[in-house]
């Protein structure tokens, strides 16, 4: 079946989106680094891969095409200019020191492309290369000297795809950097998407995936908070202004905190003028709508964001239906990602099972909900849109 690019909305019908089967990555996790790398505890991988493969197959069922990142990067490795580049960029590091650097380098070129995606996937720690030298022999056995990514399983953030335009993002946090030398080497080297444009890359302002909202066509809405920077936010605006992919980026403040760690673990949409919304902040959330004004950018005064999001959708209202039922059942909920739902259409979207108070509003206001299982797939504190950078959605009729 041939699929075009493109992502001009939240809630179009869902075509082909980019999942990571979660692997070895996640068994580098520990008592003593899960924090640093992101994850509130240690997840039982074997369940959280039945986990992840049965979200897949809801997709599927649903007519949805899966890619995975980690077929996509082997593939792309297959090109002998992608390893280059990959295995300079994973071995950058200064801790590293040029002996071991030169090892390292010398070890993941030997590598075939599956080996070397693992590689980069799952890290290397110092007691699994024989390099010798001064700077192994200081490190202990079990520091990392290519850091593993357990959060490649959140492929909402480093990449965002804006129109037919794609964005590889900038990540804020030390432990998910390297995530996007992996996207970048998908975009630029994998055969089905040689020649889409790019309009942003891992070196620029830090801007995440999660925070990146299509409200609809020409109406982005960009979270501003722990992650994407008001420095990402406008350079953002001004590549999307600059390539006609939007006519309004509306710059939402959320509060600097894991909890609210991007905008869609705080509102995700459900219908083409519906948000599910955590309700101790939607009261005090507001945007700044940004449009441009020749080449520069005009900022308009904040306001409530559902108001200020109508106005640039040029429809009467949001309609905001509430994560949980109280103030502390929607506190719960919210942090088990019950916000963090992913629209397969209008008024059709996927979401935890465990948020069961939030999936009951969603009901009462006429979404169907289609629940997955994420026991384990939670620890790292991210629900399926999270999961899931979408590629292709059919336009809104
Ligand atoms: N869009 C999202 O909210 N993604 C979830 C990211 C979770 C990951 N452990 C992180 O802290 O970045």
């Amino acid at each position: 079946m041939s699929r075009t690019f493109g992502v001009d909305s939240e809630v179009g019908p869902l075509r082909t989106v980019i999942l990571h089967r979660p692997g070895n990555e996640l068994r580098r996790l520990t008592p003593r680094n899960n924090d640093k790398l992101l994850f509130d505890g240690i997840p039982w991988v074997g369940r959280a891969q039945d986990e992840h493969d049965a979200f897949a197959q809801t997709l599927r069922d649903r007519d949805v095409e899966v890619l995975y990142l980690g077929q996509l990067l082997t593939e792309a490795l297959g090109d002998p200019d992608a390893r280059a580049v990959a295995v300079a960029d994973s071995t950058e590091d200064l801790r590293l020191g040029d002996t071991l650097r030169e090892y390292l380098r010398g070890h993941l070129g030997s590598l075939d492309p599956a080996g070397l995606a693992e590689t980069l996937m799952a890290g290397v720690r110092n007691d699994e290369v024989r390099a010798g030298g001064l700077v192994t022999s200081l490190l202990a056995d079990e520091d990392f000297l290519i850091d593993p990514l357990p959060n490649l399983l959140f492929t909402r953030d480093s990449s965002v795809w804006i129109g037919g335009s794609v964005a590889v993002t900038s990540l804020a946090m030390p432990a998910r950097a390297r995530e996007t030398q992996l996207t970048e080497l998908i975009y630029t080297f994998h055969p089905r998407f040689k020649g889409v444009e790019r309009i942003y890359d891992h070196k620029l302002e830090h801007v995440e995936g999660g925070d990146v909202l299509a409200l609809g066509p020409g109406v982005l809405a960009v979270g501003v908070g722990e992650r994407t920077t008001p420095a990402g936010v406008e350079r953002l605006a001004r590549r999307v202004f600059a390539k006609g992919l939007a006519h309004t980026v509306l710059a939402v403040p959320i509060a600097q905190q894991r909890a609210t760690m991007h905008l869609d673990t705080v509102c995700t949409m459900v219908d083409v003028d519906a948000v599910l919304m955590y309700p101790n902040m939607a009261e005090e959330m507001r945007a700044l709508a940004v449009t441009a004004e020749g080449d520069e950018l005009h900022v308009a005064e904040p306001e409530p964001f559902l108001v200020a999001a109508a106005k640039a959708l040029g429809i009467d209202t949001l309609r905001r239906i509430d994560t949980g039922l109280d103030p502390v059942t929607a506190e719960r909920e919210q942090w088990d990602d019950g916000n963090n739902t992913l629209a397969l259409a209008p008024r059709v979207c996927i979401a935890y099972e465990r948020t069961v108070e939030t999936n009951a509003r969603l009901e009462e206001a006429g979404i169907e909900v289609i629940r997955i299982a994420g026991s384990e797939l939670g620890s790292g504190r991210g629900g399926p849109r999270c999961m899931s950078c979408p590629v292709s959605r059919e336009p809104l009729a």
